[in-house]
């Protein structure tokens, strides 16, 4: 630090030429009744992707450990780990506030009321200059920086100012919002402003990226180019001063090729075999794998199997549903009362089509062990993904990529990012009830020949588009010249700022 408390320009000599800057470490801080401390693996897809990019190529993680007041560095091979102290009131501001009763609804086609507090706003500026200042201690000189997502989405301007001398590149892991939304946002030009501060802008899907190039238009007043974004090509340029600031779609995946090596393994055939049995060997084996979040539609599919049997089009006494959620969010409102709803569904579809010791749908509300998940992702005939809207789903593709027996079938929501690659799913839209009951009665009296044939395309697209190819384009593209890049700034043309009249 320099004598004034800012970071000096240089940064830190012993920095890490890499850093990932994330809301979350990789492993959550756990401490038992009697004080002693154990690290799980965090929640989401976020950790899933990130984990296996950063320990391959070396560098430091800069992130908040999941509890109040902790500032515990744990020890994981590969990455230098940088932990971000959050305190309870920040936590219930800027973690369960801002980022997801304000951005995690509004981001996500406001599914729930988004609600705006001046006060949530202002932990989330503060908490985002600790991210930035932790990130300047973290990082050498010239380092390559990756912010992720909508938690951190000031860090890049914040990082630019702090530290010039860094490329920052920033990834946003949920969908960005229509236009009309977004505008909604009472702060909605400071967040455009702080995501200009990055050299790159990932979005998952082209969508995304245009919506953000008009938005630097109309909300920060920039020259950005026209003509569409393609995905990881046809990059979008915003002029901001003498810096050209690239906007791209670059799909997120999964490290497939290790999940299908584990779903070969004798241990895990072993284990589906038994997990068929201790279902009573039904025909039919569906499984959910979900946060538990009301984003993913959990809901939509219990409704649906509900009335598939009450239709008598599906037979409850041939079909095992296992619903697997992991905790999350569990002091923020929306979050409580969908638990409660889904909880309540479980319960009518056993009360009206179960046999004593014999449940429709098994629901667990609880973190799984990986090689466990793999087990039943091989054992399940029938996978239901059915977000109202989701950026990506990693479950998807998980799910695919555990099937080289080429069984099963994938029902797929269109809202997921998902879609878009993996087009030899069935495809429903989750608002759309009887388009989702046709969709999981196809999958689950789907011919042999059919399984085969569509689970092979959805392999051949999930095998070829691992997380190392997201990361590999997303460094790549971050780490070249835009003036002189084949892709970049030179020669673009741009469009002037809109006149932002409110209209
Ligand atoms: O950290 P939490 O509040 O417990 O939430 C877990 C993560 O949820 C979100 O995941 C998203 O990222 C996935 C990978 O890109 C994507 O497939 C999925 O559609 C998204 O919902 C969130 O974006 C992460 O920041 C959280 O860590
Ligand atoms: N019960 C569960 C549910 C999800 N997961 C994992 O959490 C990740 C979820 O990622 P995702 O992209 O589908 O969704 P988000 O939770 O990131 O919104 C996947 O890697 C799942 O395998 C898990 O380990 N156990």
């Amino acid at each position: 630090m320099s004598a004034d408390g800012g970071v000096d320009a240089g940064g830190s000599p012993a920095g890490a030429d890499f850093v990932v800057v994330a809301n979350r470490l990789p492993v959550d801080k756990v401490v038992a009744d009697d004080g002693t401390v154990t690290w799980r693996r965090s929640p989401g897809g976020l950790v899933t992707a990130l984990e296996p990019i950063l320990r391959q190529r070396t560098g430091a993680w800069v992130g908040w450990s999941g509890i109040a007041d902790s500032d515990d560095n744990p020890d994981i091979e590969g990455i230098d780990i940088h932990a971000v102290p959050l305190s309870s009131q920040e936590i219930a501001e800027y973690y369960e506030g801002f980022s997801n009763a304000t951005l995690w609804p509004l981001y996500h086609d406001v599914i729930v009321k988004p609600e705006y507090h001046r006060e949530w706003w202002n932990t989330y500026v503060e908490v985002n200059r600790r991210f930035a200042e932790a990130t300047c201690k973290a990082a050498a000189h010239g380092a390559l920086v990756w912010v992720q997502d909508y938690q951190l989405q000031l860090v890049p301007k914040m990082l630019r100012m702090l530290r010039p001398d860094l490329r920052i590149g920033f990834f946003l892991h949920i969908p960005f919002p229509p236009i009309e939304l977004f505008l909604q946002n009472p702060w909605r030009t400071e967040i455009v402003e702080g995501l200009l501060g990055a050299d790159l802008i990932g979005f998952h899907l082209p969508g995304g990226a245009q919506n953000f190039l008009y938005l630097a238009r109309r909300l920060a007043g920039q020259a950005t180019s026209k003509g569409t974004v393609g995905v990881r090509s046809r990059f979008g340029v915003v002029q901001v001063g003498f810096r050209t600031v690239r906007v791209g779609a670059f799909p997120i995946s999964i490290d497939s090729g290790e999940l299908d090596a584990k779903a070969r393994s004798k241990a895990v055939r072993a284990r589906a075999a038994e997990i068929r049995k201790e279902l009573g060997n039904p025909r039919t084996v569906m499984l959910g794998v979900d946060r538990l979040d009301y984003t993913k539609g959990i809901d939509v599919r219990l409704i649906a199997l509900s009335e598939l049997f009450a239709e008598k089009r599906l037979d409850p006494h041939e079909t095992a549903m296992v619903q697997l959620a992991t905790p999350s969010r569990e002091r923020v409102d929306s979050y409580i009362q969908m638990r409660a709803g889904i909880e309540q569904l479980v319960g009518n579809i056993n009360g009206n089509f179960a046999e004593v010791g014999q449940p429709v749908v098994q629901y667990l509300h609880r973190p799984v062990p990986r090689d466990e998940l793999i087990a039943f992702f091989v054992a399940a005939d029938v996978m239901l993904v059915t977000p109202l809207r989701d950026g990506m789903n990693l479950v998807a593709k998980e799910y695919v990529a555990c099937r080289n027996d080429l069984g099963g079938a994938l029902v797929l929501s269109e809202f997921t990012g998902a879609a878009a690659e993996l087009k030899s799913a069935y495809q429903a839209n989750p608002y759309d009830l009887d388009g989702v009951k046709d969709a999981i009665e196809a999958a689950a009296t789907q011919t042999d020949q059919e399984g085969r044939r569509r689970m092979r395309a959805l392999r051949r697209q999930v095998l070829t588009h691992d997380v190392d190819k997201w990361a590999r384009s997303f460094l790549g593209t971050l780490a070249e010249d835009p003036s002189t890049a084949p892709s970049g700034g030179r020669g673009v043309e741009l469009v002037p700022p809109i006149e932002d009249n409110r209209s």
